[in-house]
């Protein structure tokens, strides 16, 4: 079985991605990316316990250096990526070197936007080891740290060289984790494939009980979704919004909670279910839809409601600051069907508000 191997496409800066079991240490799938240069492998001091050995072991003829970094959304920050350049600095790497994120989202995102940054851009690859790291996070170089204020608000487009997703490592992820991961594959059923996600439906146990040849299908499938995307509008400028689907309202609930109460996955779980109840409200689709989606989200442990905490009117200023904001309004990406997701302007702000302050038929199942 079960490696798969795909590419994706943007002309001199494609890339690859590995995706199965066993990858971390084949030194040869590395090789490309890294021959002859200054490697630095940045890791948090969760996951650095458990697989940075195992990667530095594969790339122990390279000059090699280590950083660890807390870990945690909370820690996404400049202040923190300010470290990496300190410790880049400190070691004299210079232009050619290769940065290497090991971790979930967070470390990927952060390091990538490192790379983007140092001496205005150094290459670097990706190792993702949660499960909404190697079906999203990983795959199509928006990087970047939050602020305050907004999530996410300060980055680069920056693809990486190489992504290597070992499968083995979700061995070590505990369950909530799991399921933020599950929120994410989710998605792209939702916003273009209609057959995967009546796949999920049919093979979430499968995903909960970490069935090996399950995992590497759904991360296969989606990061192709997400390849394709990406190819064609890299820069988001048109069809990537799609992606973010459920992230309007996510990231407010990040953003409104503190960043790490609510993971990512998590709030993008009751953002895409806030995103179908909005979609129903408007008869783009109906009840039935709706329940369908809440009931899969469910069963993947994943919450289908926004937190109480958040009053409809702070809804709206926290989503004011979404990327998807125009001089003419916010755009948000809703559904005419299950695996027909849409980017527009052109909804009832009643209906947002009916949606936002959880007006039945939110609850209804
Ligand atoms: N750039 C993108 O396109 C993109 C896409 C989706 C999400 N994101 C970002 O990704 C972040 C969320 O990523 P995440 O869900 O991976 O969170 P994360 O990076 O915080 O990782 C989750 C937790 O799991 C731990 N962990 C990681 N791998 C592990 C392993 N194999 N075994 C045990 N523990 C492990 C981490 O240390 C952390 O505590 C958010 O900041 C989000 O904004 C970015
Ligand atoms: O890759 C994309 O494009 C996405 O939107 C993927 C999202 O899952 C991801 O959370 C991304 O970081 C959100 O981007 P943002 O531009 O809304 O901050
Ligand atoms: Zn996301």
């Amino acid at each position: 079985m079960i490696k798969q191997t795909l590419q994706l496409e943007l002309g001199e800066r494609s890339y690859p991605i590995h995706i199965g079991p066993g990858l971390l240490s084949l030194t040869a799938l590395y090789e490309p990316a890294i021959r002859g240069r200054q490697v630095m492998v940045v890791s948090n001091n969760t996951v650095a316990p458990l697989y940075m050995d195992t990667v530095c072991e594969a790339l122990q003829d390279y000059r090699l250096e280590r950083l660890i970094l807390p870990d945690g959304e909370q820690y996404k920050t400049l202040e923190v990526l300010n470290t990496i350049f300190d410790a880049l600095l400190e070691k004299r790497f210079n232009r050619s070197c290769c940065l290497v994120a090991l971790g979930g989202g967070v470390v990927g995102d952060m390091v990538g936007f490192a790379a983007a940054c140092y001496q205005r851009g150094v290459d670097f690859i990706q190792i993702p080891t949660t499960l909404l790291a190697q079906v999203d996070s990983s795959v199509g170089g928006k990087t970047g740290v939050n602020h305050p204020l907004g999530k996410n608000m300060i980055g680069a487009f920056h693809q990486p060289r190489l992504v290597l997703a070992d499968t083995d490592t979700l061995s070590t992820l505990d369950d909530r984790q799991l399921s933020a991961g599950i929120a994410e594959v989710i998605k792209y059923g939702l916003i273009e494939d209609r057959e995967f996600f009546e796949w999920l439906e049919a093979n979430i146990t499968r995903l909960l009980e970490r069935d090996t040849e399950a995992l590497v299908y759904a991360i296969e499938r989606s990061c192709r979704c997400k390849a394709e995307i990406v190819a064609a509008d890299e820069r988001e400028s048109g069809k990537r919004a799609l992606l973010n689907l459920g992230h309007t309202f996510g990231h407010a609930i990040e953003t409104g909670m503190g960043y790490g109460n609510w993971l990512h996955g998590e709030a993008v779980a009751a953002g895409m279910a806030m995103a179908a109840d909005l979609s129903a409200r408007h008869g783009w689709i109906d009840n039935t839809d709706v329940s369908r989606i809440r009931a899969l989200l469910k069963k993947a442990g994943l919450p289908t409601d926004p937190p109480g905490d958040i009053s409809s009117d702070r809804f709206l200023e926290l989503m004011a600051v979404d990327k998807k904001a125009m001089d003419d309004g916010l755009r948000l990406v809703l559904l005419d069907a299950i695996g027909a997701a849409k980017i527009t302007a052109d909804y009832d702000h009643g209906h947002l508000d009916e949606t936002l302050s959880r007006k039945l038929p939110m609850t209804g199942s």
